[in-house]
């Protein structure tokens, strides 16, 4: 607890008078008022977040947490084990979709390997294994309340690095087949919502493995019994090493003060863990685009947040993180550098808000 307890009782609410004077300035661009939707909205928070105006993003970092999750024994993904491995190689390759995409946003990867069950001999992922996956969520739980807490540290503590090296915008992704079972339980735990609804198809499945994995996430929270008050007793039950990861992310991107993106269904179950872990990190986060996962709907519901854009994409790996990367670095130019109605010579006295409040 040594990181944890500290980082929680370190965020901070939103610069008020920051978000007060950014809208008063976005307001005053020469367009009618809310024009540009939710860039304005992004552009008022980003001020809120770093009590700037005038903000420009200088170093962006995608944290990509791998792990194995153990109730892919229960035949809950349509792909082997061994492809977590593979794929988390292939990142410091520079060839999987994020690897592609981040490229085009000008963003760099942190590839974190929290929990693969295997070894790496490679230097550009950070070995920071708590185990060598997790137990079958569907028999036990699926790992310790003290390794839950390990691995939400370790998140914390490389983003307080990434900080310390001058990021000023985050991303976050994850590699683990099997976690998207993993997510949607620990949506149902924190939500009450039923896995009926929230269970999807995840990499691929047939209707009748889409069902068994359905009766796998309920069986998981029948044996298990998830505290809902409790997210590391959720995470520690029925989550995985990877949302731990991303949890702590989340907490440190907003202890901070720096923004941070959810990529897909399973970044998001992490966003809510450390939202439900201290309500203010919630200002700090930035959803991407609305994954095509069915309980994303949910998860962005509980979060109360919504997504920029809506691509169907359901890749994960932090693959919506560079697409909005785009989309706030407008956000700020928009905000940096449109004429106000004095610069345009413009008197406004006929511009009506019909922002729906
Ligand atoms: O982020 C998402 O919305 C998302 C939706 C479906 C699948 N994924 C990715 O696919 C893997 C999990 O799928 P599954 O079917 O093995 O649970 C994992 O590596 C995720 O990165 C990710
Ligand atoms: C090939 C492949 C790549 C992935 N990237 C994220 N999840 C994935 C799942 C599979 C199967």
């Amino acid at each position: 607890m040594k990181l944890l307890k500290p980082t929680l009782d370190n965020i901070k609410p939103l610069d008020k008078d920051a978000v007060e004077m950014a809208w008063k300035h976005i307001d005053n661009l020469t367009k009618p008022i809310g024009s540009l939707g939710m860039l304005e909205e992004i552009g008022a928070r980003f001020a809120g977040i770093t009590g700037k105006l005038h903000n420009k993003v200088k170093k962006k970092n995608i944290v990509i947490m791998a792990a194995d999750n153990g109730v892919v024994e229960e035949g809950v993904s349509c792909a082997p084990k061994f492809i977590t491995k593979v794929v988390t190689e292939n990142f410091t390759r520079g060839i999987t979709g994020v690897c592609v995409l981040a490229k085009q946003a000008g963003a760099d990867l942190t590839i974190v390997d929290i929990g693969v069950d295997d070894d790496f001999n490679n230097p550009k992922i950070l070995n920071k294994k708590i185990a060598y996956g997790t137990k079958n969520i569907a028999k036990e739980a699926a790992m310790s309340y003290e390794d839950a807490i390990r691995a939400v540290e370790v998140g914390i503590e490389v983003v307080d690095k990434l900080v310390m090296d001058g990021v000023d915008l985050l991303g976050t992704g994850e590699m683990g087949i099997g976690n998207t079972t993993t997510s949607a339980a620990v949506l149902c735990a924190l939500s009450g919502l039923s896995p009926d609804i929230v269970v999807g198809k995840g990499a691929g499945l047939t209707d009748e493995q889409h069902k068994n994995k359905i009766n796998v996430v309920k069986k998981a929270l029948e044996i298990n019994k998830p505290n809902r008050n409790d997210p590391i007793d959720v995470i520690s039950k029925v989550g995985g090493f990877d949302i731990a990861g991303l949890t702590g992310c989340f907490l440190a991107a907003a202890k901070n003060r720096v923004p941070i993106v959810i990529d897909g269904f399973i970044s998001s179950a992490a966003a809510l863990c450390a939202v439900r872990l201290n309500p203010l990190v919630r200002d700090y986060i930035f959803p991407s685009h609305l994954s095509a996962e069915p309980g994303a709907v949910y998860m962005m519901k509980e979060l109360g947040l919504e997504p920029m854009i809506n691509l169907k994409m359901r890749l994960g790996e932090g693959s919506g993180c560079p697409l909005a990367f785009m989309i706030i670095e407008a956000a700020l130019a928009i905000v940096n550098e449109m004429g106000t109605f004095e610069e345009a010579n413009i008197v406004n006295d006929f511009l009506i808000d019909i922002r729906e409040k």
